[in-house]
């Protein structure tokens, strides 16, 4: 994706971003992805992809060894005065001291914070109000990564980074911080979002990155993602019928009652199934069909990425194939 691409006013510019450790290891390999003003961007990966590198140079904590690093118009890194204030930041790994209760952490960090909320309205935003006079050794995981959350919501930003926000949280928890990132971006706030889990990035993101080994392999909105890959028939044949029996674009070479249909064009093969299912008068035994998810693309991306030693490709799967029959 280029900067052109985006019609609205970017916020949070990556264009070719690279990161090394020791001056030698390359984490992030020339990344770029742009975020619009009011967008939720979030970046996927494997564990060690670089996402957290990558995020890192926008917060302005590193100078990328290559490409350019964008935020609010700014360098973050060389302007870090003027962009700080106006982003908030959640880490991966916050560190309180652990012997300050909530609200004296919140009380300590709004000292440095221009502008900031009350510190109750902090609490009560991230749902710890009723925690509020506990110690931070005392506060589950998912507490401490909602406290995370309060601190980097303090100076009211217009820009957040969140890595990995929900990790530790319970599903009502994560499912609390969706609905609060929803109303931050309803109030116009730009996010950009790095996680693990998929169904996260699929209720939140307007548009994603997933990144393996330094680069974003694939990136757009969760429809453009998953467009990249088969969609999926699966049905079972009544005892009886050979799979020989079905159309030739839909045959297997094997036998047996379990049929997958891998295709990139779900309604032609769906038609031509059911046409022939009809004209033949058998029953398709709990027939199910449906798009690539997320999961999937993720899944290929890993899988691939594996298989050859490299993730240099932008389309992962066998494209070409129309219709990919497996009978088991
Ligand atoms: N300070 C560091 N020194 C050396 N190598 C590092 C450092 N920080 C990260 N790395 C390496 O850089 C690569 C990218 O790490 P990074 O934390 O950015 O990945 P990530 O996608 O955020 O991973 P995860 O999902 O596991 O948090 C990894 O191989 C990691 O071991």
């Amino acid at each position: 994706m280029t900067f052109d691409e985006t019609p609205h006013e970017c916020v949070i510019e990556a264009d070719g971003v690279r990161r090394s450790y020791a001056g030698s290891f390359e984490a992030v390999t020339g990344v770029s992805f742009s975020v619009a003003r009011g967008e939720l961007f979030a970046l996927l990966g494997t564990n060690g992809a670089g996402k957290t590198s990558t995020v890192e140079l926008l917060e302005g904590l590193a100078r990328p060894d290559g490409g350019t690093a964008r935020v609010l118009g700014r360098d973050p890194y060389a302007e870090r005065a003027a962009v700080r204030p106006r982003i908030g930041v959640m880490l991966q790994d916050g560190g309180f001291p652990s012997d300050l209760t909530t609200t004296e952490t919140v009380r300590m960090w709004a000292g440095c914070t221009s502008g900031a909320r009350p510190i109750g309205e902090a609490l009560e935003l991230v749902g710890l109000g009723h925690r509020a006079r506990v110690r931070v050794k005392q506060l589950s995981g998912g507490e401490r990564r909602r406290l995370d959350l309060a601190l980097a919501l303090l100076g009211r930003p217009e820009v957040l980074f969140l890595d990995e926000p929900t990790t530790g949280l319970d599903a009502e928890g994560r499912r609390d911080t969706w609905a609060l990132v929803r109303r931050l971006q309803e109030g116009g706030i730009t996010v950009l979002l790095t996680t693990h889990y998929l169904e996260e990035a699929e209720a939140l993101a307007d548009r994603l990155a997933i990144m393996h080994r330094g680069r974003a392999v694939t990136s757009g909105t969760t429809a453009e993602v998953t467009a990249e890959r088969p969609s999926r028939i699966r049905f079972e044949l009544p005892h009886g019928t050979a799979a020989g029996r079905l159309p030739l674009v839909l045959r297997a070479a094997a036998d047996g009652p379990r049929v997958e249909i891998r295709t990139h064009h779900l309604q032609e093969s769906l038609a031509e199934l059911l046409r022939w299912a009809t004209e033949s008068d058998v029953q398709l035994i709990g027939l199910d069909a449906r798009s690539a998810s997320l999961e999937e693309a993720f899944l290929d991306i890993a899988r691939s990425a594996a298989k050859t030693g490299d993730a240099d490709e932008n389309t992962i799967g066998d494209e070409n194939v129309k219709a990919k029959v497996t009978v088991a």
